[in-house]
């Protein structure tokens, strides 16, 4: 009772949500999978906002656009700091932005990473999108049963050369294989019943040769790897500059921006660490999830893709590829690419945030400390928001004129002043890679030894970064004049002409 009223001094209720147990709270209730859709379910049950809690540690959920605007962005101050995750130090992955304290670490960091990635900076990296998403149609062109390397490639691609001037080796890159394996491991590690020591984590000082310590283990080579994904490319483009070779990258203009007669500060160079390498870990994985969802919506909703290549053929015809300075003119592409943000939203629960005060919200007690989740999966499937919400409809960000309204399912990146910065690289680059694709190829469904199609379940997995589960599908080019293209394109750029 005294723990009670010292964690709510105000007496005030939590927001409504499934009855806790005493001292477990609500352990058995806390979903297991289908984390948003059950949130969601609570939403309808209980109301926008949903308290749960576990071993004394209070969430909230937040389910609808109304209650994420009033607390995410208008009370942004007090719902902009992040949970404390005890395996993040462990594991080396200290220095991502996105999970930072709110403070002066990160302000430096997130103007540094907003400057590098805003609207206009993006549109200096077009020619790059371009060139790889070129590279992409080729690769689907030469195997496409590999689209899923095909596209996470391209993504990673994109994302490399723009930061650090580096081209990534189609298979065995050192880097991709560094990133992943350190992201996998912090992806298991991080989420509640990952591991034992995210509810206690003392465990985390016991040695790492004990019984059941396995996650220290785990989390000593995810350290060795962060820290080499962290500081190798950086000594990469440092290695370029001085041998004079031109390097024109996020990371060669830091440097240079924060080099003094001295050369650089320890610290201006952990800055420049640090705003690198989370280009890579905050945007591949959900970019190439992304366009993943986006083939899996070409099999599944034939109608809308014809509608799309209707209007591509109409505007583009068949003499060349589309272009990102086309995307004006195709307002219905530019409508599938948004319904594909809405429909499944790749970070379902966005990236939790930390209540850093006690706040009261509509008569209901949120304690400093509570971990905030944002239901992103709900807002856009919110059917005061978009009728018919579990129907793919491009239509729906279309004007009754054919012209692209202005709506876009912003929410996705996250609100307030930890909304993601690579949204505008994300967009530019998951639009590319939906247009050509739909220029060039069919997409269809795989069919059996007997000829018969393989049915496709919607199935996702349950992560921070939900991805469709791997299907068949059958890529092939609508026309030898669409092949053509795409193999004059990919030659341009062999021959270093494109
Ligand atoms: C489809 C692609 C992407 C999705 C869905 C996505 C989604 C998100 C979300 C939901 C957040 C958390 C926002 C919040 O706390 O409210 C976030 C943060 C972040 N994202 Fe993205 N992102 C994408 C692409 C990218 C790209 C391409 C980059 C890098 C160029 C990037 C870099 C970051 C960083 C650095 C943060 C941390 C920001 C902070 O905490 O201040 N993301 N992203």
């Amino acid at each position: 009772y005294l723990g009670r009223r010292v964690a709510n001094p105000s007496g005030l209720p939590y927001p409504p949500g499934p009855k806790p147990l005493p001292l477990v709270g609500n352990l058995f209730d806390a979903p297991k999978h289908d984390s948003s859709k059950i949130f969601s379910a609570w939403g309808k049950q209980y109301g926008e906002l949903v308290h749960m809690s576990m071993f004394g540690e209070h969430f909230v959920i937040i389910n609808s656009l109304r209650v994420a605007e009033d607390l995410l962005e208008k009370r942004s101050k007090k719902y902009s700091d992040k949970p404390v995750i005890p395996l993040i130090e462990l594991t080396g992955w200290d220095w991502n932005l996105g999970l930072l304290p709110y403070g002066d670490r990160w302000r430096v960091r997130r103007r540094e990473i907003h400057q590098q990635f805003r609207a206009e900076k993006v549109d200096d990296y077009a020619p790059v999108v371009m060139k790889h998403a070129h590279q992409l149609l080729d690769n689907l062109l030469n195997t496409p049963a590999n689209y899923q390397s095909h596209l996470k490639h391209y993504v990673g691609a994109v994302i490399l050369k723009i930061t650090y001037d580096y081209d990534v080796a189609h298979e065995d890159d050192r880097y991709v294989y560094m990133a992943e394996r350190a992201a996998g491991i912090g992806g298991t590690l991080f989420v509640p019943g990952g591991t034992l020591a995210n509810v206690f984590p003392i465990l985390c000082h016991l040695p790492a040769w004990l019984p059941g310590m396995e996650f220290k283990r785990q989390a000593e080579e995810c350290m060795k790897l962060t820290t080499e994904m962290r500081n190798m490319p950086v000594e990469y483009v440092k290695r370029q500059m001085k041998s004079g070779a031109p390097s024109a990258c996020v990371t060669s203009e830091l440097i240079r921006r924060f080099s003094n007669s001295n050369g650089l500060s320890t610290d201006s160079e952990d800055v420049i660490k640090d705003v690198s390498a989370v280009a890579y870990a905050g945007g591949a994985e959900t970019t190439a999830a992304s366009l993943k969802t986006a083939i899996l919506i070409m099999l599944l909703h034939p109608d809308a893709t014809r509608e799309a290549q209707r209007e591509i053929d109409s505007v583009i015809g068949n003499a060349r590829l589309p272009t990102l300075d086309d995307r004006g003119s195709m307002p219905y592409v530019d409508a599938f690419f948004r319904e594909v943000l809405r429909w499944h939203p790749v970070t379902p629960l966005s990236v939790p945030r930390k209540a850093s005060e006690d706040d009261v919200y509509e008569g209901y007690f949120i304690p400093k400390g509570a971990t905030v989740v944002q239901n992103t999966w709900a807002i856009h499937h919110d059917e005061q928001l978009y009728d018919e919400p579990s129907m793919f409809k491009p239509e729906r960000f279309l004007e009754r004129d054919g012209s692209l309204s202005d709506r876009y399912p912003m929410t996705l990146f996250g609100m307030g002043r930890r909304i993601c910065p690579g949204r505008y690289l994300a967009d530019s680059a998951i639009w590319a890679a939906i247009a050509l694709i739909l220029a060039v190829f069919d997409i269809a469904k795989a069919k059996d030894e007997n000829g018969r199609d393989i049915e496709i379940a919607e199935a996702y997995t349950d992560a921070i970064v939900s991805h469709p589960l791997p299907f068949a599908c059958s890529i092939k080019p609508r026309t030898r004049g669409a092949e053509s293209l795409v193999r004059e394109e990919a030659g341009a750029v062999q021959n270093g002409t494109a």
